[in-house]
């Protein structure tokens, strides 16, 4: 696969599929800007060879047509504070004034275009749309990894209409990173899992045990299992479809000699609220009334030893609920031995978003090897599925 380290962009317009789509406040500013601030490397590439960008995106999921929440010129701003230059917008992706401003954007110039999923054809994957969107560049260029799990027009069917494409840095980098993982990753290797979608995350757990030492459970996740090994849960969360599928899973890491790990205890509350009463509680006895919302200290030092002493750690999933303070300890925690992990030479992945936030809520983005941007296309990279995205590419 071609990247934009292998073309030189003098003279020529980058039509580049972005992942803009980023979370906006009540009042529309963009509140987390890694995915755009990811971006900047290719475009500063492009814009030195002397080159021009046309910028296109989704951001949300608009149900029909137009809305002004789901605008892009909601990251026109933080993209000019991250660039450092004036960007233009064009309000309609196809529309005739987005044409005129992209057939006359000069070298070192920046046009974000309006949200493809303000027409059905972006899902879609509509070739007539794609045609019309790849008029927008002379080169097609793909750095939105966080899509490329869709095969919809702007990230698969526009690339057949150009002879010269490529990926993105960002594109480039979650692939090295995850391949590292899955492919080439040293041992012990121990993948932590958390979180609250249980059904997304059981495939990913099946195949990663073939490749893992130690895999940690966490997070509401946990409690499936434990239900399933005949525990009492309490209020806790569970998917009670799974129940059979997390027995399976059980076996089959004793089958193939991985350490599974669950917590041993959690912080149990009363009601799902920041100021509910807690206790610590045992995970196979917790009582009706009370829900597990964060890993016990037991949990922690057993969790922190197995990262500690690992040399490869993917992570997806926080321990606990982290939003709330009486429930972030156990994700804390499990940070912190993945941080001093890190420092003694393992390599680190994060991916998820809620991972990823809780990660730079701690200030630790710059202290694990690498944050991921992806989060659904990571999870579907880990299942062993080809990308859409990056099989347009090839
Ligand atoms: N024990 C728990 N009970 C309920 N929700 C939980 C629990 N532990 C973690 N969560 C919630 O899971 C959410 C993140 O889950 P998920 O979306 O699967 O993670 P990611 O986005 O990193 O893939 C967080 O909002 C967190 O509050
Ligand atoms: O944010 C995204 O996915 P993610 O929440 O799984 O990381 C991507 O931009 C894809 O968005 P979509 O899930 O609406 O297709």
């Amino acid at each position: 696969m071609k990247t934009i380290n292998d073309i030189n962009f003098k003279g020529k317009r980058a039509l580049i599929r972005v992942d803009f789509n980023v979370p906006l406040d009540k009042s529309l500013n963009v509140t987390d800007d890694n995915r755009i601030r990811a971006t900047i490397p290719t475009l500063t590439k492009i814009l030195n060879d002397g080159g021009s960008c046309v910028l296109m995106s989704h951001l949300g999921r608009p149900k029909e047509g137009p809305e002004d929440k789901y605008s892009l010129k909601h990251t026109l701003a933080k993209t000019e504070q991250l660039l450092g230059r004036p960007v233009k917008f064009a309000g309609d992706c196809i529309g005739e004034e987005a044409f005129k401003l992209s057939a006359a954007l000069q070298p070192g110039e920046v046009l974000i275009l309006e949200n493809l999923r303000f027409y059905k054809q972006e899902e879609k994957g509509d070739v007539a749309f794609a045609e019309k969107l790849s008029k927008h560049g002379d080169i097609y260029v793909n750095d939105a990894f966080g899509t490329a799990h869709r095969a919809h027009a702007s990230t698969t069917i526009v690339a057949q209409f150009f002879n010269e494409k490529c990926a993105g840095y960002v594109m480039a980098a979650e692939l090295d990173n995850a391949k590292k993982v899955m492919e080439k990753a040293d041992k012990p290797f121990t993948a932590i899992m958390g979180g609250a979608k249980i059904s997304d995350k059981l495939l990913i757990i099946e195949n990663l045990l073939d490749k893992v030492d130690n895999l940690i459970i966490g997070g509401g996740m946990a409690y499936t299992f434990f239900k399933a090994l005949g525990g009492h849960i309490g209020n806790s969360l569970v998917e009670e479809d799974k129940l059979e599928l997390a027995k399976e899973l059980i076996q089959k890491a004793k089958a193939k000699g991985v350490d599974l790990l669950l917590p041993i205890d959690s912080v149990v509350a009363d009601k799902f609220a920041a100021d509910a009463n807690t206790a610590i509680a045992n995970n196979h006895a917790i009582q009706d009334g009370w829900m597990g919302l964060d890993i016990g200290p037991q949990s922690i030092a057993v969790f922190s030893k197995a990262v500690s002493e690992s040399k490869t750690i993917l992570w997806n999933g926080p321990m606990g609920v982290f939003e709330m303070e009486k429930f972030a300890a156990g994700t804390k925690a499990v940070a912190v031995a993945v941080v001093e992990a890190t420092q003694k030479g393992a390599f680190s992945l994060i991916g998820g978003g809620d991972s990823a936030a809780a990660v730079a809520q701690f200030g630790f983005n710059d202290k694990v090897s690498y944050v991921s941007t992806g989060g659904g296309a990571l999870l579907e990279y880990f299942e062993g599925k080809v990308l859409p995205g990056v099989k347009a590419l090839d």
